[in-house]
């Protein structure tokens, strides 16, 4: 199964990532986070925050994502992922793919600014150290209008959504695999 999530840099993708995969050991599940940060300093190295860029992103981390879950691995994509487009082609190309929308209001990420992007996305035009194309700033992000999961991390805890998101991972794979097993008794 592919988890592919979307949400502002600062929502808490990769906190609630985190949190999940901790959980799951104890229940044997194998979770392999494949955050955007970390892939844009290796397999993603080349690429920018275009429309393009980001598109390509998502399709190398799907792709990555696609040869562990062909070995029962839960695989959690966690890049902000701001396009329609991309989010319907990984759906649409791989097996088992679910849509997380992990939400919270730009106004609360502006306040949380754990890395600083949002105050200098806001600074005056010609700064010299304005971020021109932060998401949700001033460059794009479209919410996905029926995500298997909405998660609002302003309104909800980081262990009520980390339990949501868990149960939600339990959940899916309890349902695909009851069809498996009816198979093998018949
Ligand atoms: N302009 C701009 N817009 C968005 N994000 C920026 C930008 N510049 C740097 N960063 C940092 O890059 C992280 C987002 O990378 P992703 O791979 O998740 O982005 S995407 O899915 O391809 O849109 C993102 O990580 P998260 O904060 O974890 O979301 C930021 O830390
Ligand atoms: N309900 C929540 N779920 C996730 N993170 C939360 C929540 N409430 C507050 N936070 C805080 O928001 C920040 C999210 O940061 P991070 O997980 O790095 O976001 P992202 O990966 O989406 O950029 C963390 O500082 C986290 O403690």
């Amino acid at each position: 199964m592919i988890i592919q999530l979307c949400g502002l840099s600062g929502a808490g993708k990769t906190t609630i990532a985190t949190n999940v995969k901790r959980k799951a050991i104890a229940y044997h599940t194998p979770i392999e986070i494949i955050d955007g940060d970390t892939y844009r300093e290796f397999l993603c190295k080349d690429l920018g925050f275009s429309k393009e860029d980001r598109c390509e992103n998502i399709r190398r981390l799907g792709f990555v994502a696609s040869r562990l879950s062909d070995h029962g691995i839960v695989c959690i994509i966690s890049a902000i992922n701001p396009y329609d487009e991309i989010r319907h082609e990984l759906a649409a190309t791989y097996e088992h793919v679910k849509t997380v929308y992990i939400d919270c209001p730009v106004n609360e990420l502006i306040t949380r600014d754990t890395k600083g992007l949002y105050k200098r996305a806001l600074l005056p035009d010609g700064h010299p150290d304005k971020v021109s194309n932060l998401t949700g700033i001033n460059d794009p992000f479209e919410a996905p209008a029926n995500p298997d999961l909405h998660l609002r991390t302003n309104e909800k805890s980081i262990n009520a959504c980390t339990s949501e998101l868990f149960a939600f991972i339990r959940n899916t794979i309890s349902s695909q695999l009851l069809p498996v097993h009816a198979q093998i008794r018949n």
